[in-house]
């Protein structure tokens, strides 16, 4: 124990932990460390050294029990985790200076000491990516970073790991100098026993508590045993004995320790711009995430509008099969004619009936001449025809007297002038063109017919006439428009702000600059400003592709529209916050993002108008904060709706109560600990 005369830098008391009922890790550890010592902290692997560790620095709380620190503030402790944690894209410089710009270091301050340790652990010196050194030089850029800021407790998680034993002996020595000469206090844990012999106590961790503590000298003597090995199994097995091997059923009633380091002030200047310049190299570092992100929405709107470019009404969907002709009028168009001639005397055919229409269709679709309609219908079978079209005998006749005597055709020229179509249906959207192709067709033909006779055209045509629409009718594929910006900018947000706030905690970064003192205030405002620049580039390569490349409708304001789809955007940066306190997983956040935009897609109309869902989907539909953006949107666009219409009022008022929605779920979230491993 700590003599009465020692202060004590870091004094654990009672202290239980578990993660789950049956992983209790603390059963009561006491722990005392004195101030300008070494303390090495033993013990088997999952015994619980880094959860403790963890408590210590106030990354995790105790169940029950006290942890007092001479120290209070977070600069003053300086934490190695045991794993890397350290951003690979950035070069050992900018590391520095990200961390050394947290704690407020001048540039000069980070330069000097920054050398000072290249040299002292032998990191190279080239500058080069984190990512590009070995494991044993990124651990040991990792405890440079930690020694950096000259910090009075030093808590280090297996420091020595994959060092080399020359390396690793310089690295205890400069330990020892900063014990006896600076006065700092030191926690560390190791495997290798052996070298843990430097340090001037000793705690030997297993099950749950520390079996002794004391200096190694005083532990070799009082076990017999020529070296801390020894000491340690002799140790383990008494406890063996003790324990029977089995655990404890008690478990005293949870009551969190207070946090031991005091909070930082929520926003300080230094560390928000080192957050910021660590934001910006990191996008710039990480280009093809981030160009997929501004450009997106961009890309697909221009693919988009394309379709919606196709302004003769025709969809352009190629119809690349050709359709079987079966026509029994006739033999060879141009051998007919005399007889044709004859019959339909003023009126000077050109070809059959049947050789025009098939003319016709032969603008645009391809067609193939078949003898009977079973080959025609296997040709269809065999999937090289669409479909077959069969004339019957004497249909120009046929057609003629249908024109002619209107009201007084006779049912064989009704019957005669039918042409009989069967198309291969199951391709939707194929079906349509070819339907919409031949009716007009038709129509044109019979049109053509009556002009050639002497009758007037518009006795032929439909008697409707659709005229340019009071609204957008001409522009119909542009309603799907609004939508599809909206889902795919929500989703690019989304996965954003998701994946770099999961990618940052899972590779252990985000714990690390908590415990170097960044708050989460300035953690997410530095996020909000990177994404308002990667949403305003976004926004406005969409805007270009929608309203300087192509011809689109914007009969409203341009500032409303672009104010409606950046609350949209910040919206999904929210939900992407979310995402990221309840999922830890990176993959699980890129299938929940993949899920978002699918459902977006499903539900805002941009596969198929809400109006044509289910009912329960269409309830579902009206909690997207996002259909209400798509709708707003396309009223500005399309209608010229300002600010004071329901419609767009809608979508400037929906994103905003989502969002406070989402903030008030991301708190209850983290209050249960949800996606939480503790
Ligand atoms: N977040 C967590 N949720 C559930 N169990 C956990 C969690 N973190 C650690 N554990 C478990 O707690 C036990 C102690 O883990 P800890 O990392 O503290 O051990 P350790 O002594 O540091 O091990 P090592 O020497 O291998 O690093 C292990 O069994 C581990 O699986």
């Amino acid at each position: 124990m700590v003599s009465e005369e020692e202060r004590h830098a870091v004094a654990v008391r009672n202290a239980w932990k578990r993660y789950s009922l049956k992983s209790v890790i603390l059963k009561g550890l006491n722990m005392t460390v004195a101030e300008g010592s070494i303390y090495g902290l033993l013990g088997p692997s999952g015994c619980g050294k880094t959860s403790l560790l963890s408590c210590i620095v106030g990354v995790r709380q105790l169940d029950f029990g006290t942890i007092d620190l001479s120290v209070s503030k977070r600069i003053e402790v300086g934490f190695m985790p045991q794993d890397i944690t350290l951003h690979k894209e950035f070069t050992l410089s900018e590391v520095f200076h990200f961390y050394g710009a947290i704690y407020g270091l001048s540039k000069d301050e980070i330069k000097s000491r920054g050398q000072q340790y290249i040299a002292l652990l032998e990191i190279p010196s080239d500058d080069r990516f984190i990512g590009n050194c070995s494991g044993g030089q990124q651990r040991r850029i990792s405890l440079a970073v930690t020694l950096l800021h000259d910090p009075k407790l030093l808590i280090l998680d297996e420091p020595t790991v994959g060092v080399d034993p020359v390396l690793c002996a310089n690295i205890w020595e400069h330990f020892v100098y900063l014990v006896r000469e600076l006065k700092k206090t030191i926690i560390i844990t190791t495997h290798y026993i052996e070298e843990a012999k430097n340090a001037n106590r000793i705690g030997l961790m297993r099950g749950g508590i520390l079996l002794a503590e004391e200096p190694p000298n005083g532990l070799m003597m009082r076990y017999n045993a020529d070296s801390l090995e020894d000491v340690f199994l002799k140790l383990s097995s008494k406890q063996t004995l003790v324990e029977g091997g089995g655990g404890t059923e008690f478990f005293p009633p949870k009551t969190p320790n207070q946090p031991t380091l005091r909070e930082e002030a929520i926003f300080k200047m230094n560390r928000f711009k080192a957050q910021m310049i660590k934001n910006i190299n990191w996008t710039k570092r990480n280009l093809p995430v981030t160009l997929f992100v501004i450009c997106l929405p961009a890309v697909l709107l221009y693919l988009m509008c394309h379709l919606n470019d196709v302004k003769t009404g025709d969809l352009p969907i190629s119809i690349n099969k050709p359709l079987a002709i079966v026509n029994d009028e006739v033999d060879d168009c141009y051998a007919d004619r005399p007889r044709l001639l004859k019959l339909l005397k003023n009126c000077k055919p050109t070809k059959p009936f049947s050789c025009r229409y098939v003319d016709y269709m032969q603008r645009s679709l391809r067609t193939l001449d078949f003898d009977t309609e079973e080959a025609a219908v296997e040709a269809v079978r065999r999937s090289r025809s669409h479909g077959v079209l069969y004339f019957p005998k004497n249909f120009s006749q046929h057609l003629m007297s249908r024109v002619k005597e209107q009201t007084d055709a006779t049912a064989a020229a009704l019957d005669g002038s039918v042409i009989t179509v069967r198309l291969d249906m199951s391709e939707f959207s194929k079906t349509v063109v070819v339907v919409q192709k031949l009716s007009a067709l038709i129509i044109e033909l019979i049109q053509d017919i009556c002009e050639e006779c002497g009758y007037q055209r518009e006795m032929a045509s439909i008697p409707i006439t659709i005229e340019e629409g009071i609204y957008g009718l001409s522009e119909v594929l542009y309603t799907f428009v609004p939508a599809y910006f909206g889902s795919v900018a929500f989703y690019t947000t989304t996965m954003f702000t998701s994946s770099s706030i999961v990618m940052e905690r899972a590779s252990g970064i985000f714990e690390r600059t908590k415990i170097a003192g960044l708050t989460m205030f300035e953690i997410i405002v530095a996020h909000i400003v990177v994404q308002v620049i990667v949403m305003t580039l976004q926004n406005a390569l969409s805007f270009t592709v929608l309203y300087a490349i192509f011809d689109n409708p914007m009969r409203g304001s341009m500032a409303l529209a672009w104010l409606i789809v950046s609350l949209n955007e910040l919206t999904g940066m929210v939900f992407g916050f979310f995402l990221s306190v309840i999922i830890r997983e990176e993959t699980n956040v890129t299938y929940a993002c993949i899920g978002t935009v699918l459902t977006l897609f499903m539900l805002t109309g941009v596969i198929w108008p809400t109006e044509g869902i289910h009912s329960l989907l269409q309830l579902s539909s009206s909690l997207l904060p996002v259909k209400y953006s798509s709708e707003a949107f396309m009223n500005v666009a399309i209608r010229g709706y300002g600010a004071t219409k329901l419609a767009v009022l809608k979508g400037l008022v929906a994103p905003i109560v989502a969002m406070l929605a989402l903030i008030s779920l991301s708190m209850v979230a983290v209050k249960l600990k949800l996606g939480s491993y503790d």
